[in-house]
C-alpha cells in the first residue's frame, strides 16, 4: 500500500460573485460567526499539519480580501482567478509544484473539518487517482421538465452529491482540466474534468454539513453548523 503524498497543497476558488446569494457584495466576504465566510475556510486550511501551502483564486477587482487577518499567512498565496470556477482552480495549478497532490476546496464551503480532510489524504493510498469527498443522497430523487412537472424518479443507489476538497495529484489535474476546457467540456468540478479524460476518481464519503453556501438561508445553517463544531 502506497504512503499518503508528502507535499499537499490547497487551492480555494475565491473569486466567483455570488449572484445566487443575492448579496451587496461577494458572498465569501459576508459576515459568519465574528468572521467572513472565506476566512473560516482558510482558517480551517491553513490550521491543517499536512496542507504546506494554500493558494487563493480572487476575482481581479477583489477589493475584500486584503483586509481578511489571513491575508498575511506565511503559508498563504494569491492569484487571479478565471471567467469560471474551473478557470480559477486552473489559476492556481499554475502555481503548483507538479510533484505535489492538491486538495481543491471552494471558498463557499465553510464549514469544513479537520477530521474529514484527514479522511480523503487517507484515501490516496488506496485509490491514487484520486477522490473526493461527497454526502451519500438521502432523498428521492426526482427530475422533472421545464415546467416542474415530474418527469422520473431517479434511482438514489450508489448517488451522491459531491462535496470539496476534491484531491488529485497536481500533474495530472492540470493536464486534464487544461485540455478538458480547450475542449470547451462542461465543468463544474475537478472530478468532471478527470472523468473526462477516463480517470474516474472516487468518492469519500463525508459530513452532510459541509454544505456550500449558495441561497440565502445557506448562512443561518452554516451558522448552526459551525457553532456545533465547538
Ligand atoms: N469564476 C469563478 C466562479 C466561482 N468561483 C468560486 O467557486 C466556488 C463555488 O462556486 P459558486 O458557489 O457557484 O460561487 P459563485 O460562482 O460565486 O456563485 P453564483 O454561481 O451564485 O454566482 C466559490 O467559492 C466561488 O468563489 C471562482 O473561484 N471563480
Ligand atoms: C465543486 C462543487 O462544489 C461540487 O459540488 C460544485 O460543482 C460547485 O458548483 P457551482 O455551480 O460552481 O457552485
Amino acid at each position: 500500500m502506497s504512503q499518503t503524498p508528502q507535499q499537499i497543497i490547497a487551492i480555494v476558488p475565491a473569486a466567483g460573485i455570488g449572484s445566487r446569494m443575492g448579496a451587496t457584495l461577494p458572498k465569501q466576504y459576508l459576515a459568519l460567526n465574528e468572521q467572513t465566510i472565506l476566512g473560516h475556510t482558510l482558517d480551517c486550511l491553513l490550521s491543517h499539519p499536512s496542507i504546506e501551502k494554500v493558494v487563493v483564486a480572487l476575482s481581479p477587482v477583489d477589493d475584500y480580501f486584503a483586509e481578511l487577518p489571513q491575508a498575511v499567512h506565511p503559508k498563504l498565496e494569491a492569484v487571479i482567478g478565471g471567467k469560471e470556477r474551473a478557470d480559477s482552480v486552473l489559476a492556481g495549478l499554475q502555481i503548483a509544484d507538479a510533484g505535489a497532490w492538491v486538495l481543491v476546496h471552494d471558498a463557499a464551503r465553510p464549514c469544513l473539518t479537520h477530521a474529514d480532510i484527514d479522511k480523503l489524504i487517507a484515501s490516496s493510498s488506496a485509490f491514487p487517482q484520486g477522490a473526493i469527498l461527497a454526502a451519500p443522497v438521502r432523498d428521492t430523487m426526482k427530475r422533472t421538465n421545464a415546467e416542474g412537472v415530474i418527469t422520473a424518479t431517479v434511482c438514489r443507489e450508489q448517488l451522491w452529491h459531491a462535496l470539496t476538497p476534491q484531491f488529485f495529484p497536481v500533474h495530472s489535474l492540470k493536464k486534464n482540466l487544461t485540455d478538458a476546457l480547450a475542449a470547451g467540456a462542461l465543468i463544474t468540478d475537478e472530478a468532471s474534468a478527470m472523468e473526462w479524460a477516463g480517470i474516474m476518481p472516487a468518492v469519500v464519503s463525508g459530513r452532510a454539513d459541509n454544505i456550500k453556501v449558495t441561497h440565502p438561508d445557506d448562512l443561518q445553517l452554516a451558522s448552526l453548523f459551525l457553532k456545533s463544531h465547538i
